[in-house]
């Protein structure tokens, strides 16, 4: 199973989530996409972060219909930083192949996550172009040692297995949509956010059985 995994704050999920996960999807092969709701990104103040149930279950509302399963596994597993997150998740899941996906916001940042560099010797990177971001990604630090490793779009999809360093820059059609705008035109949705807990699938299954596939 090819699977993306998209980390994020979703505070909250919105379109432009789900659109470019489908279209990494489609560029890159996948069989299914993971969004993994963060307990809190590191480098994000904790103020003006609405509750993780509220911001999964706006996950699950966007993820409908699609092969795009949102958990919490970070917070089921007890971790916080993206390079501690992937090795385990590669542990739980041997037979898996995973892709890291990001927006190209983060990798303007990405030289201050922790160990990014191990980040990367863990599995695949795909980066998605960002209306505003992409000079400051293209011109960053971490690009600066990853462009070494850069792999196009097509020859990605067509190979059997992955192995890591390496890094696929997607462009589609640009999507300007930003959980910002979404807090600013409507500052309480998560306040409005209620109903049942949603059901943590990938979790779930994480809980049940290693799934060994
Ligand atoms: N419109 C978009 N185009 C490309 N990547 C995006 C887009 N929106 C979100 N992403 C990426 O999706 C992941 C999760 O994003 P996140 O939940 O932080 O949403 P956001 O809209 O960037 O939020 P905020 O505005 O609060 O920073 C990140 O890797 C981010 O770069
Ligand atoms: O590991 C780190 O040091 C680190 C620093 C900043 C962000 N991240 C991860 O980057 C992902 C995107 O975060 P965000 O808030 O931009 O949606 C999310 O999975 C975060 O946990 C990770």
């Amino acid at each position: 199973m090819k699977t993306g995994l998209l980390g994020g704050s979703f505070n909250p999920a919105h379109g432009g989530h789900r659109r470019i996960t489908l279209f990494a999807m489609e560029a890159l092969g996948l069989d299914e996409a993971w969004w993994l709701v963060s307990p809190g990104n590191p480098l994000k103040p904790r103020k003006g972060m609405a509750p993780l149930a509220a911001r999964l279950r706006s996950a699950h509302d966007q993820a409908r219909r699609a092969p795009i399963r949102p958990t919490a596994i970070e917070a089921q597993i007890g971790t916080r930083y993206t390079v501690d997150t992937l090795k385990a998740l590669k542990r739980r899941y041997p037979m898996r192949q995973f892709v890291w996906l990001m927006g190209a916001d983060n990798l303007s940042q990405f030289h201050r996550w922790r160990d990014w560099r191990g980040v990367a010797r863990t599995m695949p990177i795909a980066v998605i172009a960002r209306p505003g971001y992409d000079d400051d990604a293209m011109a960053s630090p971490a690009m600066a040692w990853l462009r070494r490793y850069r792999v196009p779009a097509a020859s990605f999809k067509t190979r059997g297995r992955w192995s890591a360093p390496a890094l696929v820059l997607l462009r589609f059609d640009p999507d300007p949509r930003s959980a910002t705008a979404i807090r600013r035109a409507d500052p309480d949705w998560a306040s409005r956010s209620s109903g049942q807990p949603v059901r943590d699938a990938v979790t779930h299954r994480l809980i049940q059985t290693s799934e060994g596939t």
